[in-house]
């Protein structure tokens, strides 16, 4: 089997999750840190009771703030560290009982200083990895692996005669060559500048979809997570707090802190009747699942509010104006509280000036 045809052509992750076990499963996993080797009780874990599952050749994201657990996961999974709690299962074996060292894992890592070794060249640095593979198959392995993530061309060149984003597909290549079951990438395109970036998060995708792997992304770059992800689980002090599709987890979240952290998002508060709040922007009626009556908090997308004509909203006044050449996005206040607008057209308002806005599609309630 070439790392190739892994994955049958047209069985996507969900497909393959009915019929092989899930390249990982996370049960109840637990990590805490003592300060000074010391048990602290009131420090909490940096892993709190986490648990979910990836399908064979998913891409999943670890989106969340800095601190919320994100790396202490992914050591974990790679066996790094010693979980206190809980279990990490790897394609359908037990890697916690009894513990398996992390070269026993079939995992690969990629991380931010893609670690390459100077003085070896390309092929160099991609047969180290397969030390453990007969000597006849290494060479045949190294080249095919670079025909993979496009540098064929540059296997005698050594790591500083090659741009950050080669050296990162280098990293990719070497994490890859053994053929994993499951790839770790931590932070791996913050090195690159902005546009280097995005162009190497697209190959890297590419080159994780043609590989059939299944792939665990760490960043806490929101529109990374959004572009790169089948799905995305969104981190909260050591916890899961919503895990989904980046469409699902952007349309409907479930919590203000979910709305906020994804995209921007305007929170207010207001009271909620027969699935309609009272806000200071008039009544916005609620999506999804019937609503309680009472106290209610809405997030409403900068891009869910619309200029209205004078008298068919509320009124409001341009504090601020963030011109990005396709789209515009307005700070506006309504009384005491500000709200975000995003307009695509003309014209353009200025600061100061009165406007009236009005909610276009229905807003969603969260925690
Ligand atoms: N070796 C360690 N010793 C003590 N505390 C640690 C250690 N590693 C991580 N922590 C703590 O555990 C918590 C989670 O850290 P972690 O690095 O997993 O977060 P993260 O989400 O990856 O953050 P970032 O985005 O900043 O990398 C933090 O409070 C951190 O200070």
């Amino acid at each position: 089997m070439t790392v190739m045809d892994r994955q049958a052509p047209g069985a996507g992750p969900v497909d393959q999750a009915l019929t092989a076990p899930p390249a990982l499963e996370l049960r109840g996993l637990v990590k805490y840190f003592h300060p000074h080797g010391r048990p602290a009780t009131n420090m909490p874990p940096a892993v709190n009771g986490l648990g979910l599952q990836v399908a064979p050749g998913e891409l999943l994201t670890l989106l969340g703030p800095s601190g919320c657990g994100k790396t202490t996961t992914l050591r974990l999974i790679a066996g790094l560290e010693e979980p206190d709690g809980g279990a990490v299962w790897i394609d359908g074996r037990d890697m916690t009982n009894p513990p398996q060292p992390p070269e026993r894992r079939g995992v690969g890592l990629v991380f931010q200083d893609y670690a390459l070794f100077p003085h070896l060249s390309v092929l160099g640095n991609v047969l180290f990895g397969l030390s453990r593979l007969p000597r006849a198959e290494r060479l045949p392995r190294a080249r095919e692996t670079l025909s993979l993530v496009g540098l064929t061309v540059f296997e005698s060149r050594m790591p500083h005669q090659l741009s950050g984003g080669q050296q990162q597909r280098v990293a990719l290549a070497r994490a890859l060559a053994p053929r994993p079951r499951l790839l770790l990438l931590d932070e791996p395109f913050s090195n690159l500048d902005a546009q280097l970036r995005h162009a190497t998060r697209q190959e890297v995708r590419a080159i994780l979809r043609r590989s059939g792997v299944a792939a665990i992304l760490v960043t806490h770059d929101q529109e990374e997570a959004l572009a790169f992800s089948d799905r995305i689980a969104l981190m909260r002090a050591g916890q899961i707090e919503q895990i989904g599709t980046p469409q699902e987890v952007y349309a409907h979240p479930r919590t203000a802190f979910v709305a906020s952290f994804l995209g921007r998002s305007n929170l207010l508060s207001g009271t909620a009747h027969a699935g309609v709040a009272r806000t200071v922007l008039g009544n916005i009626e609620l999506e999804g699942a019937a609503v309680p009556d009472g106290p209610v908090m809405v997030s409403v997308r900068p891009e869910q509010l619309a200029f209205a004509e004078a008298g068919a909203g509320t009124e409001a006044v341009v504090l601020a104006r963030e011109f990005k050449g396709h789209a515009v996005t307005y700070t506006l206040a309504l009384g005491q509280q500000e709200v975000q607008l995003h307009d695509t057209g003309q014209p353009l308002r200025a600061e100061g000036e009165r406007v009236w806005v009005r909610a276009t599609r229905a807003g969603r309630a969260v925690r």
